[in-house]
């Protein structure tokens, strides 16, 4: 239906950015299906590639290497067409990975209070968050990247919403952007017309 045009779609590429546990890789995969688009988690595709959990290669290999890892992956992806692409967290904090992925297209940052996030992530197994106090930790590294997710496209809240209605908002808020986008691009054909 999407490729015989009958449904258009606001966007055919889109990336989820966020702090962890707001909901990136869940929301993004239920993103692809609503849209019918490819979906790519970065951290998935770091595991797949590397042959090892992102625990494990933070272990033995070191954060700086999933770092690259990450930059390398942002590369790929960003070149990819029909695609919804959740990130890791700290993959848009990097400012080169951040304005290749804002040069793509929309970046959708998911929002999530300290404790949403704890709540979401104690039973997992997050490297940063390996530590006594990972309540604390939360607080102190999202302050110190907030700043830096605010450089995102679109903002969208997650805390005690179920999934379906974020990405019914998302989906609402990349029309909007893209009506948007189109009317700058149109009037900069007129301005480029008057020139003439
Ligand atoms: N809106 C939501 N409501 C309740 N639980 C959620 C919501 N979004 C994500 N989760 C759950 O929170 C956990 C972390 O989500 P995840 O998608 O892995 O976050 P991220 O990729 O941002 O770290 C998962 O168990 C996921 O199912
Ligand atoms: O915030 C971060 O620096 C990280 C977030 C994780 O992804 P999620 O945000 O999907 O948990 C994962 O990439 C890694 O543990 C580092
Ligand atoms: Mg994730």
């Amino acid at each position: 239906m999407f490729s015989s045009g009958l449904i258009e779609r606001p966007v055919s590429w889109v990336a989820l950015a966020g702090f962890m546990g707001t909901g990136k890789s869940r929301i993004g995969w239920e993103l692809s299906r609503a849209l019918a688009l490819h979906f790519v988690d970065t951290d998935k595709l770091i595991t797949r590639v590397v042959g090892k959990s992102i625990p494990e290669v933070f272990a033995q290999e070191g954060e700086g290497y999933f770092r690259a890892c990450e930059h390398e992956v942002v590369q790929r992806v960003t070149r990819l067409e029909h695609a919804v692409i959740s990130l890791g967290g700290g993959t848009f904090i990097n400012e080169d990975n951040r304005g290749t992925l804002l040069e793509r297209g929309p970046v959708v940052v998911l929002w999530a209070s300290p404790e949403t996030v704890y709540q979401r992530t104690k039973h997992s197994d997050r490297p940063l968050l390996r530590v006594e106090d990972p309540l604390g930790q939360i607080r102190t590294l999202m302050d110190e990247r907030e700043p830096v997710y605010r450089q995102g496209t679109i903002h969208v809240h997650s805390d005690g919403r179920p999934s379906e209605e974020i990405v019914e908002e998302i989906i609402e808020r990349l029309w909007a952007w893209a009506d948007v986008q189109h009317a700058w691009a149109s009037g900069a054909d007129l301005g480029e017309r008057a020139a003439d």
